[in-house]
């Protein structure tokens, strides 16, 4: 199945979330850099007394002033120490805030995600960024940042003290340096983009091996045991030789990086020593400026090698502030409708792709409090126009609307608040069976908890488990059966009390007597509200007030069961030979 990866943000949508992070921290970062400066200046002032110390001997000073230098050197080591760790910590509680900030974007983001949207990504997508692009996001903030704010600062104010020191020194350091920004740039241009395609490689791995074990079942009746292998062998294969590419920018990048550092150290001797002799530079010059040459070479180590890192983590964020790309659902901030309003569609259509249109021209007006059934062969459109009916999907043209109001401009909560869509997959969270009840509605006391499981005849067994209502239930706890959840689906929705309900084949996965035992239950709650119930077992189409039958994706016939049954057409076929069959 093709699937469409959710968006990647770009480079200036990228570098806007950093900039508005930064800006939103303000006195952290002031606090971030103030400490790095203060660190990086102590620790300059140590090679320049080391330089005097060497001068000193050399001209034969008192024992008591080298000791005075020796011990203000001390106290330079000591307080940079404690500057650097200062700067550390206030990078590392930035970069845990930012941390933070991006995955509570990411998730609020993907609350909002439209399901049809999520299901085109295919879960692979989603997985991988949810848990291989979080963590790499998590490495790069909790320890990456820290590190580069550091070095960076370190690495610049070291080489202002060299300049400071003697600027032919200072120039001599920078030899090497086009060599570098050469080998960077090239590694830039190329790197965003090959971690990009390595991050996507895994996601349809991920998407690869989790179709695999959800159809497990279905794979070895069909013994496509092989091909599903060879699927996941093709995926391996092409993240592996991403990563191979990835590996030869890093190859190119470190050798050069490695000589670019050494070099100037040598050179820094070299011009020194003929410095020396021209008297242009005298000894404590020259041992402050081989030290701080070396000094440089610890933060700019540390930067060529976050440098990696930090690529991976900014392809996780961009692949994270993506999902952010896509419009929310429901987001729609129209002033909810009166009260039991009117569920109309009108010159409805509905495609999954674009050109493959699957519910076409349907009109349809639902009056407050009627009971609807929806009926037809399988594949013809029914699930679809549920959906469209309780607002999950929107229509790709044409509008559903209730009372006057396009149901896509309802908020979420509104549209909750009035039209739920119940189908025959229904998930029991892991937690307790009371928080499993209260999604539905926060709040409600014992008493409407259990008025809402004897509604659909759940009450029994329910008071038959361990702790009633505080039971743990779900994967790994009490497990319910097939029956019990659903039981379960259709409490939260007796305690959601919306206007409109959209029963999708809600009973299929009870045995025939559990099911008419529950919509008997059941009939009491619905009273009065609007009900949709797309049905395979007839004697639900009979019971409703009306009937629609869906044959490829358009309304083929509308009216009462006594209507449809005269009027001899296909639903009255289907009656005549499930009756004859029951
Ligand atoms: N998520 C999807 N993406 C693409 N096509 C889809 C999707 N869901 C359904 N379809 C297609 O849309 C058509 C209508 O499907 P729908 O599930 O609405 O029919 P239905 O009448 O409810 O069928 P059934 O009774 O078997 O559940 C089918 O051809 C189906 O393959």
């Amino acid at each position: 199945m093709s699937t469409e990866p959710l968006p990647v943000a770009d480079g200036p949508a990228l570098r806007g979330h950093l900039r508005a992070l930064t800006r939103s921290h303000r006195p952290l970062v002031t606090r971030l850099f103030l400490a790095s400066i203060a660190a990086t200046v102590v620790g300059l002032i140590g090679p320049r007394i080391l330089g005097d110390i060497v001068q000193e001997a050399l001209g034969r000073a008192s024992v008591s002033r080298i000791d005075r230098l020796a011990l203000l050197l001390l106290l330079c080591v000591l307080a940079q120490a404690l500057l650097a760790q200062v700067g550390y910590l206030t990078a590392k509680r930035f970069g845990e805030t930012a941390l933070a900030r991006s995955r509570e974007g990411f998730v609020t983001h993907l609350l909002g995600l439209p399901s049809a949207r999520i299901e085109r990504a295919g879960t692979g997508d989603l997985v991988g960024r949810a848990s291989r692009d979080v963590e790499g996001l998590r490495l790069t903030a909790q320890q990456g940042v820290p590190t580069v704010l550091n070095a960076g600062a370190t690495a610049l104010l070291t080489l202002v003290a060299l300049f400071i020191l003697s600027p032919l020194e200072g120039v001599t350091a920078l030899l090497t340096t086009p060599l570098v920004i050469l080998a960077v740039r090239r590694y830039l241009s190329r790197s965003m983009a090959a971690y990009l395609y390595t991050n996507s490689c895994y996601a349809q791995l991920a998407d690869t091996l989790t179709a695999t074990v959800e159809g497990s079942a279905a794979i070895e009746a069909l013994r496509l045991g092989r091909t599903r292998i060879d699927a996941a062998d093709t995926e391996i294969g092409a993240s592996y030789r991403s990563e191979l590419v990835t590996l030869g920018l890093r190859l190119r990048l470190f050798p050069v990086a490695e000589f670019a550092l050494v070099a100037p150290v040598g050179l820094i001797l070299l011009v020194g020593g003929y410095g020396y002799t021209r008297g242009w530079l005298d000894v404590a010059q020259i041992t402050a400026g081989a030290l701080y040459v070396q000094q440089l070479s610890l933060p700019v180590n540390q930067l060529m090698d976050w440098l990696d890192k930090i690529q991976t983590g900014g392809a996780a964020l961009a692949r994270l502030l993506g999902v952010g790309l896509v419009p929310a659902e429901g987001g729609g901030d129209a002033a909810p409708p009166a009260e039991h309003a009117e569920l109309a569609a009108s010159q409805v259509g509905f495609s999954y792709r674009p050109g493959h249109e699957i519910l076409h021209d349907i009109d349809l007006t639902i009056r407050p409090g009627e009971r609807l059934a929806v009926v037809g062969p399988s594949g013809a459109g029914k699930s679809t126009l549920g959906r469209l009916l309780a607002g999950i999907s929107t229509p790709s043209r044409g509008q559903v609307t209730l009372g006057t109001v396009p149901l896509e401009r309802l908020s979420h909560e509104d549209l909750r608040r009035r039209a739920i869509l119940v189908t025959q997959d229904q998930h029991v969270f892991v937690g307790t069976l009371r928080e499993n009840l209260e999604l539905a509605r926060h709040g409600e006391g014992d008493e409407a908890l259990w008025a809402a499981l004897e509604a659909v005849a759940a009450a029994e067994w329910a008071r038959a488990l361990p702790d009633g209502l505080d039971t743990k239930v779900g994967s790994g706890a009490t497990e319910l059966n097939p029956a019990q959840t659903q039981q379960l689906a259709l409490a939260r929705l007796v305690l959601a009390d919306p206007d409109i309900l959209v029963l999708d084949e809600a009973t299929a996965a009870l045995d025939p007597t559990s099911a008419r035992d529950l919509e008997r239950s059941l009939a009491g709650v619905l009273e009065g509200r609007t009900v949709i119930s797309i049905a395979h077992r007839l004697n639900t189409a009979h019971d409703a007030d009306r009937i629609a039958v869906i044959d490829g994706g358009r309304i083929t016939e509308l009216g009462t069961h006594d209507e449809l049954l005269s009027a001899g057409g296909g639903y009255a076929a289907l009656w005549r030979s499930w009756h004859g069959q029951s």
